[in-house]
């Protein structure tokens, strides 16, 4: 049981490192100004920043992440695990419902940690909604936030948050589960790495692609009000306006940029967790627990 946290960490570090540059660029697309837009697209929203900000740029908030997801990590893996332990059958839905129960959980750490990110991300960037070096760190932006605007302040976005993690998680574990059984990875096999992988940035793309447009709002929400009054008056208006001023369009910005970095992150966590799982649960006689191929699949209490 403890293993799953352990394997956590390990992997949410690991992609950290790999995608928060790819993040950046999200956010600055999701975010930036309709009327006076910084950057014309991912590459040159990413070339921007590195000619303007050095490649330190493009890991401008990246504290929030690495503490933050490290630990979301321990915590998902660690309630997907044990929760596909109590529903004991292996089924598409329970891995779903087990990845939704660790989505929905993990949101506790995941909001404001995105929130002092997303405003860390948008600090010197001229855009109004950002705020001219208003915080040193991710820790004194959440420390300002909650001088100013209490809990409820920390908590901005949380239900576009549960909203899109409660899914997202569900889809991640089922689309992971169903690649890795389709690929047929084995313990024993040589080619398992570059399978995991590929399960792994495949299932990260997928969760992604299936709640991006409430990434978007939470995004602009968590934005919303730094350096300046208030764009939006709740969920319900934030859709509504983008609508209005972008249609649809405003539901994809930043995808792009996001796919790009979901791959790689969530390749190097399933994998890192998955092997990490396999070589720790080895059976007395040395040999790999196949079973401990699925970083969920987990019969041996630990
Ligand atoms: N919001 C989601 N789609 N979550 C699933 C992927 C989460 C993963 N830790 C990442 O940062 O990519």
């Amino acid at each position: 049981m403890a293993l799953d946290f352990v394997a956590g960490c390990m992997g949410g570090a690991a992609g950290v490192l790999v995608g928060h540059p790819f993040d950046t660029v999200k956010v600055r697309l999701q975010v930036q100004s309709v009327d006076k837009p910084l950057y014309r697209g991912t590459y040159h929203c990413f070339q921007s920043i590195v000619r303007q900000e050095s490649m330190l740029g493009l890991y401008k908030g990246i504290g929030s992440p690495m503490m933050g997801l490290t630990f979301i990590n321990a915590i998902v893996f660690g309630v997907q695990g044990n929760a596909m332990r109590m529903l004991a059958a292996d089924t598409p839905l329970h891995q779903f419902l087990a990845g939704a129960a660790a989505g929905l959980i993990q949101c506790v750490i995941c909001c404001p940690m995105e929130l002092a990110k997303t405003r860390m991300q948008m600090q010197g960037t001229g855009e109004k909604c950002a705020s001219r070096k208003m915080y040193r760190n991710s820790l004194d932006c959440l420390i300002r936030i909650h001088r100013k605007e209490g809990v409820r302040g920390i908590n901005r976005g949380m239900v576009t948050t549960v909203i899109r993690e409660t899914p997202g998680f569900g889809v991640y574990f089922l689309t992971y589960d169903t690649l890795t059984r389709a690929l047929g990875c084995d313990a024993d096999d040589g080619y398992i790495i570059p399978k995991l992988l590929l399960a792994g940035g495949m299932s990260g793309m997928a969760s992604w692609i299936s709640t991006y447009p409430v990434d978007v709002i939470k995004s602009r929400l968590q934005a919303d009000g730094v350096g300046g009054a208030n764009r939006y008056d709740g969920i319900v208006d934030c859709v509504r306006q983008s609508w209005r001023r972008e249609g649809w369009r405003t539901f994809t910005r930043g995808l792009t940029s996001t796919l790009l970095r979901a791959f790689p992150v969530n390749a190097t966590t399933f994998a890192t967790v998955t092997l990490f799982l396999m070589y720790m649960r080895e059976d007395a006689d040395g040999v790999k627990d196949c079973e401990a191929m699925q970083p969920n699949l987990q019969h041996s209490s630990l």
